[in-house]
């Protein structure tokens, strides 16, 4: 499903009853006229004190000194105000709104129940403190493109516009299965030789971040038949599938001849020049008549993230209909040197930003970026080891060693995927 159509606002009336209201609660009071003018500037212009016991709802008309009040309600005119609140209609006359706080109480009724007059502590200008209809959303404006996503502002949007139904790209469905005879649940006693299953939990965690609807597949035993039998059950209900494990060249890794031979599935690529995730392997399929995506992730933890962050989420964003899926990419500062790998390598780090407390202005300082965050590598990146993702917001982007480059140094500035919150 498309958004097939651009939501444009059709409604003038996007406020109160059309009227244009008035920002902060104050008083509403006429300007243009000469003697209003001219008793502002004597300092004399009754409007409405601030706080008066049961006042807060109640409009009433006030007149400029030596007027008496108006009782009965009536069109705003020179040298009256009224008691307005925060979004309240302006009556009809008013041409400025003064705010209470700014307005000074001369004379109230005998009860105090009533204010008789009030000086306004400064000049008003024309229009002051009135928004006209349409200054938050103008006739014919779009308020949502096609592809756009529907964030809490874009849903608060629709919600003011009246819309409460749109048509909207579908979020595909992920299901996620674990491969490896050595695989336990999480919830199972260690057994010798055997490891409990993290990387179910941390996929479908990860996918959850993004909103994805996922499916858990549990996990298959090294064989093809085990693997075949997996597929055909979660074919059905999912529109792409994350496997772990199983794609390097072990003697039981089956993954691709299951899906090469026994589901027909054509492989994109087995094989990344990347570290971590080099056996990372791509396919798809076709499944009664629908194009299913195969994503098969080396087992490592790490290598398993890794890859679902750069290749799993910007696939799934693509087709939820995001026009940018890339992750974002920014610019960090390296907090040491660093030894290249002959691959190119995803570094996880941690970003800090430098506090301009601690360069005050004027200072001598060496360094030529000083408000790029700073990224601290997350310690031995081998891949089984999980740690080295906790709280790991960035992926730097190193390159790969060759004989003009070894190492980066320090303070140099490299690009970072951008995966965490920081
Ligand atoms: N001869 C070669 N051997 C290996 C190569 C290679 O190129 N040639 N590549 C290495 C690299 S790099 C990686 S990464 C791994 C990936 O291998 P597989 O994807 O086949 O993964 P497994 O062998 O099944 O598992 C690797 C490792 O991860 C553990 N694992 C697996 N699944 C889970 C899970 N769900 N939760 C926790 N841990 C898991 C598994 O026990 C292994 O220790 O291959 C290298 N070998
Ligand atoms: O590429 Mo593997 O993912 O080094 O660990």
């Amino acid at each position: 499903m498309r958004i097939a159509w651009f939501l444009y606002c059709l409604q003038q009336d996007l406020r109160l009853s059309g009227l244009p209201s008035g920002q902060g609660t104050g008083v509403g009071v006429e300007t243009h006229n000469k003697m209003v003018s001219a008793d502002l500037k004597a300092g004399s212009l009754s409007i409405v004190p601030p706080a008066l016991p049961g006042m807060r709802e109640k409009v009433t008309k006030y007149t400029t000194w030596p007027y008496t009040c108006h009782s009965s309600e009536q069109t705003v005119s020179s040298g009256l105000c009224v008691r307005i609140n925060t979004g309240a209609p302006i009556p009809p006359g008013a041409d400025a709104v003064v705010q209470v706080e700014d307005t000074v109480l001369v004379e109230a009724s005998a009860d105090g129940r009533s204010e008789i007059r009030v000086d306004i502590k400064q000049m008003p200008t024309m229009g002051q403190d009135i928004r006209a209809v349409g200054s938050d959303i103008s006739l014919g404006q779009e308020v949502l493109r096609p592809g756009q996503r529907l964030g809490p502002a874009e849903m608060g949007l629709l919600a003011t516009v009246g819309v409460t139904s749109v048509q909207c790209y579908a979020v595909p469905v992920v299901g996620v299965m674990s491969t490896g005879n050595e695989l336990l649940e999480p919830s199972a006693p260690l057994e010798e030789g055997k490891i409990r299953d993290c990387n179910r939990t941390t996929l479908l965690s990860l996918l959850k971040e993004y909103n994805t609807p996922t499916l858990d597949l549990g996990i298959a035993k090294d064989s093809p038949d085990a693997l075949l039998q997996k597929f055909q059950s979660a074919l059905d209900k999912v529109d792409v599938v994350v496997t772990t494990g199983g794609v390097s060249m072990g003697d039981k890794d089956y993954l691709k001849q299951v899906l090469q031979v026994d589901l027909k599935a054509k492989i994109f690529f087995a094989r990344v020049f990347m570290k971590p995730g080099k056996p990372t392997t791509f396919a798809t399929l076709e499944h009664r008549g629908r194009r299913k995506l195969i994503f098969g992730l080396p087992g490592n933890p790490v290598s398993a993230i890794v890859t679902s962050n750069l290749y799993v989420i910007p696939a799934i964003r693509k087709m939820a209909g995001s026009p940018t899926p890339e992750r974002t990419v920014i610019k960090v500062k390296v907090d040491r040197d660093l030894r290249l790998d002959p691959r190119p390598e995803y570094m996880r780090a941690v970003l800090t930003w430098p506090s301009t407390r601690d360069e005050p202005a004027g200072s001598n300082t060496q360094d030529a970026h000083p408000t790029v965050p700073v990224a601290h590598p997350t310690g031995n990146q081998i891949s089984s080891r999980l740690l080295s993702m906790s709280a790991a917001s960035v992926l730097m982007k190193l390159p790969p060693k060759s004989q003009s480059l070894t190492t980066i140094d320090k303070g140099s500035l490299v690009d970072a995927v951008v995966i965490g919150q920081f």
